[in-house]
Order: C-alpha cells, then sequence, then structure tokens
C-alpha cells in the first residue's frame, strides 16, 4: 500500500513517536511525506520515504494529486486544530479528495490507532481490488 505522512510543526513530535512505534507496520508499505514530516521520521526511523515539498510549498497538494490518480491508499495526516495555517486552502483541499475518493484518513493519534491497525489486518484489501479494476489509475 502507498501510505503518507503528513504533520502540522506542533504535532510532529507525536507522528514521529507514532512512525516509530509501528516501524514494524509501516516498513511493509510505500511510504510518502510532505517534506520536513518526511524528514523527521526518516532521521527517527531509518524508513525510505519518498519526500514532497513542504506543505507550505505545496506538498499537500502533490499527495492530493497522488489520491486524484489513485495512488494513494490511506493517509496519516496529524493536523495542528490550534494553529493557523498559511496554506489552509491546500488542507482542506486534501481532506476533501479523500473524501471524494474514499480513502483512509487519520487526522489524530486515536483514529491512527485503529488505522494502523486496521491496515495490519487487512482491513484495506480492498484498496488492491479498485486498483486491479483501474479505477482512474493513469496518469
Ligand atoms: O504543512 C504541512 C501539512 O499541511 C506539513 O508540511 P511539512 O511536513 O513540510 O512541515
Amino acid at each position: 500500500m502507498n501510505i503518507a505522512l503528513i504533520a502540522h510543526d506542533n504535532k510532529k513530535n507525536d507522528l514521529v513517536q507514532f512512525a516509530t512505534a509501528y516501524q514494524t507496520i509501516f516498513s511493509k508499505h510505500a511510504l510518502f511525506a510532505t517534506g520536513t514530516t518526511g524528514q523527521r521520521i526518516q532521521e527517527a526511523t531509518g524508513l525510505p520515504i519518498t519526500r514532497f515539498q513542504s506543505g507550505p510549498l505545496g506538498g499537500d497538494q502533490q499527495i492530493g494529486a497522488m489520491i486524484a490518480k489513485n495512488k494513494m491508499d490511506a493517509i496519516f495526516f496529524f493536523r495542528d486544530p490550534l494553529t493557523a495555517q498559511p496554506h489552509e486552502p491546500d488542507v482542506t483541499a486534501l481532506v476533501r479528495l479523500c473524501d471524494v475518493y474514499s480513502i483512509p484518513l487519520a487526522t489524530n493519534m486515536g483514529t491512527a490507532e485503529l488505522l494502523i491497525r486496521g491496515l495490519d489486518e487487512g482491513f484495506l484489501e480492498w484498496r488492491n481490488i479498485v486498483h486491479e479494476n483501474g479505477e482512474s489509475d493513469e496518469g
């Protein structure tokens, strides 16, 4: 599965901690991240991560483009609900695309626990069927 990891600045420590705790599961998948988040997780875990631009410079949109091409299977996006983001429209757009394409999205640690355990139990196998049917896979 292709998995995206994203965290706003005040949530980066939480996501690094989470990725470290579930490193074994994450290592079985292809990981993608916005720039700074990816760097922090790579440094902490050594996991290979394809890094996009930093969020404010377009990273959220790059991950959104992957969703639109049916190339992202799950998103861990630890948002900071207490700080205004200069690229709020990009954040909203990313969340919206997850809803458009029914992509599992965890925006906080509580849901992230469920998503990662579900992923490991095979609850996201339906994504393989979507891929096999080639729904919007081009591009
Ligand atoms: O701003 C972000 C998500 O909206 C995350 O970007 P960085 O990982 O580059 O900090």
